[in-house]
């Protein structure tokens, strides 16, 4: 398999160049040359798979060109023998035709684990196998970086340095990235917004000297490596409900949104053959892409702190690879809307591609207080304490499916780490003993003002 960029601009490479170059040198992202279409056949053989073995069959499916199947079967043990249940990512009933898939069970409580879990065992690979340098540069709004730091700390041969937007994570999300004291991390906190970190390092990544010279690599989702990770769940949350008997032809899967690379997931895997029925997008208040879908214009809104801090995102790192596939994998196309978005700030689109988007993906965007009222509602009435992100996209799923259709929501992390919006409604959680734990360790982290040269000399000084 070899993976190409969506602006056109890179002669094809295998899996483990795509992984080391991340954000593609043609200032595109990365996707994989074809999907592979999957018969009724193999689904059939899959549904018996556990996790790992599931996770293998799929990673084959893009990686074995690159990794010999006795290393990726290593990588992909190694990777979920972390997670606290057997199933990795069970699947849990809430009430007839609600279903969550629960994908916190890893070591950050948090979905991100799925794939950063893999991609740090991945990048230690590739540095042993390679003899390489892997200095990683990483953005988030919250959990995206406290589980790339935990993929990599104290691994040999790799650093990582992980901006985030001060004060805009929730208290847990903070301690979990900044207590760790690991000579191969470092914190920036960043005197901005979360758009404002991601804007810094995928300028830092499209200087292409700079990004050579100093061997930076990516960990978010504009890795390939990410997305391709995200889709083994979406699988194996259907077999789940096959067999329970409850999944029907298809069912909807309602994905918490914010830079759309876990919906986007979904979408290759239903691209690949996976019965799904509705793609539900959900959002917070920050909601560019659900006024994408339903009104068909992408331009930033006003930035809102909202009680789902991760998903606090108003330009949207997937929505490209997404664009790729509307306009039928042409690259002069996407390259001429992002040069469009550049220069004006926006893109929109009516008619036929709208139409298109329309049957993709159902989109709604959910208030701060409808978010707090699912998490009230399902705890008083299913006895269930939902996340504010997977609140919003039971709430999401409430709304746009249909009776009698069958929604699995993605439980995008666990309750826990967000507690101080929990709270406002009365309900007092235990934490589990690792997050307990973490306030009373010290902190480690430096508050910078943002600038690409202030962030560039922080690395300078760090690799
Ligand atoms: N919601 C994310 C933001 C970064 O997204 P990614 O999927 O591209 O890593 C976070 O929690 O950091």
């Amino acid at each position: 398999m070899k993976y190409i960029s969506t602006r056109g601009q890179v002669a094809p490479i295998g899996f483990i160049d795509a992984v080391l170059m991340g954000l593609a040198d043609d200032g595109g992202l990365l996707v994989p040359e074809r999907l592979p279409q999957l018969s009724q056949d193999t689904l059939q053989q899959w549904q018996k798979l556990s996790y790992t073995e599931l996770a293998l069959e799929v990673f084959s499916l893009f990686m074995k060109a690159d990794i010999p199947r006795e290393d990726l079967k290593k990588l992909v043990d190694d990777s979920y023998g972390t997670f606290r249940e057997e199933d990795v990512t069970p699947v849990r009933r809430i009430h007839d035709g609600l279903y969550v898939l629960e994908l916190f069970h890893g070591p950050t409580f948090a979905f991100k684990d799925v794939a950063l879990q893999f991609l740090g065992n991945l990048y230690s690979y590739i540095s042993r196998r390679n003899n390489s340098i892997i200095h990683i540069l990483g953005a988030t709004s919250g959990d995206t970086g406290a589980s790339a730091i935990e993929g990599v700390r104290g691994k040999e041969g790799i650093r990582i340095c992980i901006l985030h937007p001060h004060g805009k994570v929730s208290k847990v999300q903070e301690l979990q990235m900044t207590t760790v004291d690991s000579a191969n991390v470092l914190n920036l906190a960043v005197e901005g917004t979360f758009d404002d970190c991601q804007r810094i390092i995928k300028e830092l990544f499209a200087d292409v000297e700079f990004k050579h010279q100093y061997h930076l690599r990516a960990i978010n989702s504009i890795n390939i490596a990410r997305i391709l990770a995200q889709t083994v769940y979406y699988f194996y949350a259907y077999f789940r409900l096959v067999d329970q008997g409850v999944a029907g032809d298809k069912i909807n899967f309602s994905v918490p949104t914010g830079n759309f690379g876990d919906i986007f997931a979904g979408y290759l895997a239903q691209k690949m053959g996976l019965p799904v029925n509705k793609l539900i997008l959900a959002t917070n208040e920050n909601n560019i892409l659900a006024r994408f879908v339903n009104e068909g214009v992408y331009q930033p809104g006003e930035f809102r702190g909202t009680h789902s801090p991760s998903m606090d995102i108003q330009v949207a790192s997937n929505f490209e690879r997404y664009l790729f596939y509307l306009y039928g994998e042409d690259a002069a196309k996407v390259a001429a809307l992002m040069a469009q978005f550049k220069a004006d700030g926006r893109i929109a689109i009516e008619g036929e591609a709208l139409a298109r988007v329309q049957a993709d993906f159902a989109a709604y965007s959910v208030e701060n207080e409808a978010c707090l009222d699912a998490i009230e509602g399902t705890h008083k009435h299913q006895g269930y304490l939902l996340d504010p992100h997977t609140a919003c996209g039971v709430t999401a799923a409430a709304h746009l499916a249909a009776a009698g259709e069958v929604t699995v929501a993605l439980s995008t992390a666990h309750p826990a780490k967000f507690d101080e919006s929990i709270r406002l409604r009365g309900i007092r959680q235990t934490y589990p003993a690792q997050i307990e734990a973490l306030f009373n360790k010290p902190q480690f982290q430096k508050v910078v003002g943002g600038s690409n040269e202030e962030i560039k000399a922080e690395l300078l000084r760090f690799f």
